[in-house]
C-alpha cells in the first residue's frame, strides 16, 4: 500500500522559488485531494515536483519500499500532441513505457476497460493530430490510467471537457481511488467540482499551502477572500450538497499579502513548522 506525505517540498525555475515549505499530513490511498489556488499559484509545478520531473528541496514520502516508474503518474495540463499515432496505438505506448513491447492479451483488455469506461472507444482508430481539445484530454486520462499508478498526479484534467463528461470523469476518477485503493490529487479551478467529488483539498496560494482538510472545512468564506479575492459563501442547496454563491470579487485587493490563512484541521504539528 502506497501512501503520501508531502515534507517540506520546494522547487524553482532558475532564481525563482515558485513552491515552498509544502508539508502535508498522511494522503491516504483511496482518497481524491482537490489542489486548489489562483492562476499561477505552484500547482503545476507542485505536482512536477512530486512526479520528479523538477528537482527541488524536502521529501516526497511515500510509506513503500517498492517504487517503480509507474508509481506516479503525472498528467499534464498541456496534452497537445503532434504524434502520427492513433489513439490505440498510443495508448499501447504509454502502458508499455520503459518496458518490453510485447503487448499481452490481458493488457489490450484493460485498455478497451479504460477506453470504454471513458467512452471513447469510437476513437481508438482515430490519428492524435486529428481529435478535438477535449477527445485528447480524454486520451491523455486513458494513457494515464494503463500505466497502474498508484499515486495519479491529474493537472486540471477537466478543463477542455463539456459538463456531463466533467462530472463523468471526476466521478470515474473517484470510483478508480476507491476501487483500486489508489491515491489522486487533481489541480482544479471549480470549487463545486472539488466539494462534490474530492474527499479533501490542499489550498496553495503563492507557492506555498494554506490550507489542507475535508473539502467542506477548507472551502469556505475566508478562502474565497484570502486565496481567490472573491466575496461570496459556502451554502447548502437544493440537492444538499456545499456549493459556492459568489457576490463578485473582493475589494481587499492587497488581502493576499496581509492576511495569513493557516488552516489545517487534519494535522496542525505538520504545517507548524512552516
Ligand atoms: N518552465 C517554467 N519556467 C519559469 N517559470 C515557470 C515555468 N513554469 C511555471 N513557471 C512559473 O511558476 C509559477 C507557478 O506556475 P504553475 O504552472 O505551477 O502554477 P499553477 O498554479 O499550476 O497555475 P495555473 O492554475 O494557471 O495552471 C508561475 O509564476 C509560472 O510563471
Amino acid at each position: 500500500m502506497v501512501t503520501l506525505r508531502l515534507n517540506d517540498i520546494g522547487t524553482r525555475y532558475g532564481n525563482v522559488q515558485v513552491v515552498s515549505g509544502i508539508t502535508t499530513p498522511v494522503i491516504q490511498p483511496g482518497t481524491v485531494t482537490a489542489v486548489i489556488g489562483p492562476n499561477a499559484a505552484g500547482k503545476s509545478s507542485l505536482f512536477k515536483r512530486i512526479a520528479g520531473l523538477a528537482k527541488g528541496t524536502g521529501v516526497v514520502e511515500l510509506g513503500t519500499k517498492t517504487k517503480d516508474r509507474n508509481t506516479i503518474c503525472y498528467m499534464p495540463q498541456d496534452t497537445g500532441s503532434t504524434a502520427v499515432l492513433t489513439v490505440y496505438e498510443s495508448i499501447i505506448l504509454a502502458a508499455k513505457q520503459g518496458s518490453s513491447l510485447r503487448v499481452k492479451a490481458d493488457e489490450l483488455e484493460r485498455i478497451d476497460e479504460i477506453l470504454a469506461a471513458l467512452r471513447i472507444s469510437n476513437l481508438s482508430g482515430r490519428n492524435l493530430g486529428e481529435l478535438s481539445g477535449g477527445q485528447r484530454q480524454l486520451v491523455a486520462i486513458a494513457q494515464t490510467l494503463v500505466r497502474d499508478p498508484k499515486i495519479l498526479l491529474m493537472d486540471e484534467p477537466t478543463s477542455a471537457l463539456d459538463l456531463h463528461r466533467q462530472m463523468e470523469v471526476l466521478s470515474f476518477m473517484r470510483d478508480i481511488a476507491k476501487g483500486q485503493n489508489i491515491i489522486v490529487l487533481i489541480a482544479i479551478h471549480d470549487l463545486n467540482h472539488a466539494l462534490q467529488y474530492c474527499d479533501q483539498a490542499m489550498a496553495i496560494r503563492d507557492g506555498r499551502m494554506v490550507a489542507f482538510g475535508p473539502c467542506a472545512e477548507v472551502i469556505d468564506r475566508d478562502l474565497l477572500r484570502d486565496v481567490y479575492q472573491v466575496d461570496g459563501h459556502v451554502e447548502l442547496n437544493s440537492l444538499g450538497h456545499r456549493h459556492v454563491v459568489l457576490r463578485g470579487p473582493s475589494d481587499q485587493t492587497d488581502s493576499r499579502h496581509d492576511t495569513a490563512i493557516l488552516r489545517n484541521p487534519r494535522n496542525e504539528t505538520a504545517l507548524a513548522a512552516q
